[in-house]
Protein backbone atom coordinates (compact mmCIF):
# COMPACT_ATOMS: atom_id res chain seq x y z
CA UNK A 1 0.00 0.00 0.00
CA UNK A 2 1.15 3.31 -1.13
CA UNK A 3 0.89 6.53 1.43
CA UNK A 4 -2.30 7.69 0.81
CA UNK A 5 -3.69 4.21 0.76
CA UNK A 6 -2.17 3.92 4.30
CA UNK A 7 -3.71 7.60 5.17
CA UNK A 8 -7.10 6.28 3.70
CA UNK A 9 -7.14 3.10 6.20
CA UNK A 10 -6.30 5.26 9.02
CA UNK A 11 -9.47 7.90 7.99
CA UNK A 12 -11.31 4.97 8.21
CA UNK A 13 -10.80 3.63 11.24
CA UNK A 14 -11.28 7.07 13.20
CA UNK A 15 -14.53 7.07 12.11
CA UNK A 16 -15.40 4.52 15.06
CA UNK A 17 -13.52 7.32 17.50
CA UNK A 18 -17.09 9.24 16.53
CA UNK A 19 -19.43 10.42 19.31
CA UNK A 20 -23.12 10.41 17.74
CA UNK A 21 -25.02 13.07 18.61
CA UNK A 22 -22.00 15.35 19.50
CA UNK A 23 -19.62 18.14 18.23
CA UNK A 24 -17.03 16.52 16.51
CA UNK A 25 -13.03 18.67 16.20
CA UNK A 26 -11.83 18.07 12.89
CA UNK A 27 -7.80 18.95 12.35
CA UNK A 28 -6.04 19.87 8.71
CA UNK A 29 -4.22 18.12 6.33
CA UNK A 30 -4.12 15.03 3.74
CA UNK A 31 -5.20 13.07 6.45
CA UNK A 32 -7.44 14.98 8.22
CA UNK A 33 -9.22 15.52 4.54
CA UNK A 34 -9.49 11.80 3.87
CA UNK A 35 -11.60 11.44 7.12
CA UNK A 36 -14.19 14.21 6.46
CA UNK A 37 -14.44 12.63 2.97
CA UNK A 38 -15.41 9.49 5.78
CA UNK A 39 -17.43 11.59 8.01
CA UNK A 40 -19.61 13.34 5.06
CA UNK A 41 -20.96 9.65 4.98
CA UNK A 42 -22.31 9.35 8.69
CA UNK A 43 -23.12 12.98 8.60
CA UNK A 44 -26.39 12.35 9.82
CA UNK A 45 -25.54 11.16 13.06
CA UNK A 46 -23.48 13.93 14.40
CA UNK A 47 -24.51 17.45 15.69
CA UNK A 48 -21.56 18.87 13.81
CA UNK A 49 -18.32 20.14 13.82
CA UNK A 50 -15.74 22.43 14.62
CA UNK A 51 -12.63 23.24 12.38
CA UNK A 52 -9.28 24.03 13.21
CA UNK A 53 -8.94 25.83 9.92
CA UNK A 54 -10.24 27.68 6.99
CA UNK A 55 -9.07 25.32 4.27
CA UNK A 56 -11.16 22.68 6.49
CA UNK A 57 -14.16 24.54 7.67
CA UNK A 58 -14.33 24.43 3.76
CA UNK A 59 -14.26 20.90 2.95
CA UNK A 60 -16.86 20.01 5.71
CA UNK A 61 -19.13 22.87 4.63
CA UNK A 62 -18.53 21.20 0.92
CA UNK A 63 -20.11 17.53 2.13
CA UNK A 64 -23.14 19.93 3.85
CA UNK A 65 -21.72 19.40 7.49
CA UNK A 66 -22.53 21.83 10.50
CA UNK A 67 -19.01 24.22 11.06
CA UNK A 68 -19.83 25.54 14.45
CA UNK A 69 -17.43 28.88 16.06
CA UNK A 70 -15.65 26.97 18.90
CA UNK A 71 -17.05 29.72 21.16
CA UNK A 72 -20.74 28.65 20.67
CA UNK A 73 -20.08 25.02 21.53
CA UNK A 74 -19.63 23.78 25.34
CA UNK A 75 -18.20 21.03 24.18
CA UNK A 76 -16.16 18.92 22.08
CA UNK A 77 -16.58 14.72 22.63
CA UNK A 78 -13.52 13.97 19.94
CA UNK A 79 -10.64 15.87 17.97
CA UNK A 80 -9.70 13.61 15.19
CA UNK A 81 -6.23 14.93 13.45
CA UNK A 82 -2.88 14.32 11.51
CA UNK A 83 0.94 14.75 12.41
CA UNK A 84 3.78 15.46 10.83
CA UNK A 85 5.82 13.65 13.22
CA UNK A 86 4.65 11.08 16.25
CA UNK A 87 6.44 8.83 19.12
CA UNK A 88 5.00 5.81 21.05
CA UNK A 89 4.57 8.18 23.99
CA UNK A 90 1.68 9.88 21.30
CA UNK A 91 3.72 12.99 21.54
CA UNK A 92 3.49 15.46 18.34
CA UNK A 93 4.95 17.57 15.69
CA UNK A 94 2.23 19.26 13.94
CA UNK A 95 2.07 22.32 12.32
CA UNK A 96 3.52 21.10 8.43
CA UNK A 97 0.13 22.81 7.36
CA UNK A 98 0.06 25.90 9.13
CA UNK A 99 -2.57 25.25 11.64
CA UNK A 100 -0.88 24.24 14.87
CA UNK A 101 -2.55 27.04 16.68
CA UNK A 102 -5.97 26.44 16.28
CA UNK A 103 -5.05 22.81 16.12
CA UNK A 104 -3.82 23.17 19.88
CA UNK A 105 -6.96 25.09 20.69
CA UNK A 106 -9.41 22.67 19.71
CA UNK A 107 -7.56 19.61 21.01
CA UNK A 108 -7.60 21.67 24.43
CA UNK A 109 -11.17 21.28 24.00
CA UNK A 110 -11.77 18.67 23.09
CA UNK A 111 -12.40 15.24 25.34
CA UNK A 112 -10.33 13.26 23.62
CA UNK A 113 -7.40 13.53 21.02
CA UNK A 114 -7.16 10.74 18.40
CA UNK A 115 -4.27 10.90 15.85
CA UNK A 116 -4.00 9.76 12.65
CA UNK A 117 -1.14 9.36 10.70
CA UNK A 118 0.41 6.69 7.78
CA UNK A 119 2.91 4.52 9.60
CA UNK A 120 6.19 7.04 8.23
CA UNK A 121 5.34 9.36 10.65
CA UNK A 122 6.00 7.23 13.64
CA UNK A 123 9.82 8.28 15.06
CA UNK A 124 11.74 7.36 18.38
CA UNK A 125 12.76 11.15 18.91
CA UNK A 126 10.97 14.46 17.39
CA UNK A 127 13.00 16.56 15.35
CA UNK A 128 13.49 15.54 11.99
CA UNK A 129 10.63 17.35 10.62
CA UNK A 130 11.44 20.54 10.93
CA UNK A 131 9.64 22.10 13.87
CA UNK A 132 7.07 24.40 13.30
CA UNK A 133 6.57 27.48 15.51
CA UNK A 134 3.94 30.55 14.75
CA UNK A 135 5.11 34.24 15.26
CA UNK A 136 3.75 37.25 15.90
CA UNK A 137 5.22 39.32 12.85
CA UNK A 138 6.92 42.09 14.63
CA UNK A 139 8.93 39.46 16.73
CA UNK A 140 10.25 37.20 13.79
CA UNK A 141 13.87 38.08 14.54
CA UNK A 142 13.92 38.13 18.16
CA UNK A 143 12.51 34.49 18.14
CA UNK A 144 14.76 33.29 15.35
CA UNK A 145 17.63 34.66 17.84
CA UNK A 146 16.08 32.56 20.34
CA UNK A 147 15.76 29.11 18.88
CA UNK A 148 18.99 29.77 17.44
CA UNK A 149 20.09 29.79 21.30
CA UNK A 150 18.29 26.53 21.76
CA UNK A 151 20.49 24.52 18.97
CA UNK A 152 18.21 25.15 16.03
CA UNK A 153 18.28 27.19 12.41
CA UNK A 154 15.09 28.34 11.74
CA UNK A 155 13.95 29.30 8.27
CA UNK A 156 10.70 31.64 7.52
CA UNK A 157 8.46 29.87 5.86
CA UNK A 158 8.33 32.16 2.75
CA UNK A 159 4.96 33.33 1.29
CA UNK A 160 2.53 32.32 3.93
CA UNK A 161 0.70 33.54 6.20
CA UNK A 162 -1.79 31.74 9.08
CA UNK A 163 -5.06 31.76 9.38
CA UNK A 164 -4.33 34.01 12.54
CA UNK A 165 -2.51 36.75 10.67
CA UNK A 166 1.30 35.43 11.85
CA UNK A 167 4.10 34.02 10.69
CA UNK A 168 5.94 30.22 10.61
CA UNK A 169 9.16 30.09 11.40
CA UNK A 170 10.20 25.98 10.70
CA UNK A 171 12.93 25.00 12.82
CA UNK A 172 15.68 22.41 11.59
CA UNK A 173 18.04 20.32 13.14
CA UNK A 174 16.76 19.95 16.61
CA UNK A 175 16.64 16.33 18.10
CA UNK A 176 13.42 16.73 20.66
CA UNK A 177 14.54 14.88 24.09
CA UNK A 178 12.47 16.57 25.95
CA UNK A 179 9.03 17.50 24.33
CA UNK A 180 7.08 18.82 27.23
CA UNK A 181 9.58 20.94 28.45
CA UNK A 182 11.10 22.38 25.25
CA UNK A 183 6.95 22.77 24.28
CA UNK A 184 6.74 25.11 27.25
CA UNK A 185 10.33 26.57 26.73
CA UNK A 186 9.48 27.99 23.79
CA UNK A 187 5.95 28.78 24.24
CA UNK A 188 7.23 31.58 27.16
CA UNK A 189 9.00 33.15 24.37
CA UNK A 190 7.43 36.46 24.11
CA UNK A 191 6.10 36.76 20.79
CA UNK A 192 5.63 32.77 20.37
CA UNK A 193 1.74 32.32 19.85
CA UNK A 194 2.67 28.44 19.32
CA UNK A 195 5.04 25.77 18.93
CA UNK A 196 4.09 22.48 16.98
CA UNK A 197 5.03 20.28 20.02
CA UNK A 198 1.81 18.33 21.38
CA UNK A 199 3.24 17.03 24.09
CA UNK A 200 1.80 19.16 27.33
CA UNK A 201 -1.76 17.63 25.57
CA UNK A 202 -0.55 14.75 23.70
CA UNK A 203 -2.95 12.60 21.40
CA UNK A 204 -4.55 9.65 23.41
CA UNK A 205 -5.19 7.77 20.84
CA UNK A 206 -2.42 7.05 18.08
CA UNK A 207 -3.75 5.25 14.84
CA UNK A 208 -1.29 4.31 12.20
CA UNK A 209 -1.67 2.85 9.18
CA UNK A 210 0.59 0.60 8.25
CA UNK A 211 1.46 -2.89 5.80
CA UNK A 212 -0.09 -5.00 8.64
CA UNK A 213 -3.06 -2.78 9.13
CA UNK A 214 -3.95 -0.12 11.28
CA UNK A 215 -1.97 -0.10 14.67
CA UNK A 216 -4.01 1.38 17.78
CA UNK A 217 -1.57 3.12 20.33
CA UNK A 218 -2.63 4.36 23.82
CA UNK A 219 -6.33 4.16 24.88
CA UNK A 220 -9.04 3.52 23.39
O1 LIG B 1 -0.90 22.13 10.11
C1 LIG B 1 -1.10 21.00 9.71
C2 LIG B 1 -1.34 19.85 10.57
O2 LIG B 1 -0.62 19.86 11.76
C3 LIG B 1 -1.35 18.48 9.92
O3 LIG B 1 -2.00 17.65 10.81
C4 LIG B 1 0.01 17.89 9.66
O4 LIG B 1 0.79 18.78 8.89
C5 LIG B 1 -0.10 16.53 8.94
O5 LIG B 1 -0.63 16.70 7.67
P1 LIG B 1 -0.83 15.49 6.66
O6 LIG B 1 -1.97 14.69 7.15
O7 LIG B 1 -1.10 16.16 5.35
O8 LIG B 1 0.46 14.72 6.63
Amino acid sequence: MNQDELKQKVAEAAIEYVVPGTVIGIGTGSTANLFIDELAKIKGKIEGTVASSVASAERLKGHGIPVYELNDVDEVSVYIDGADEATKHLHLIKGGGGALTREKIVAAVAKKFVCIADGSKLVDVLGNFPLPVEVIPMARSYIARELTKLGGRPELRAGFTTDNGNVILDVHGLQIMEPTKLEAQINNLAGVVTVGIFALRPADVLLLGTAEGVQTLGGK
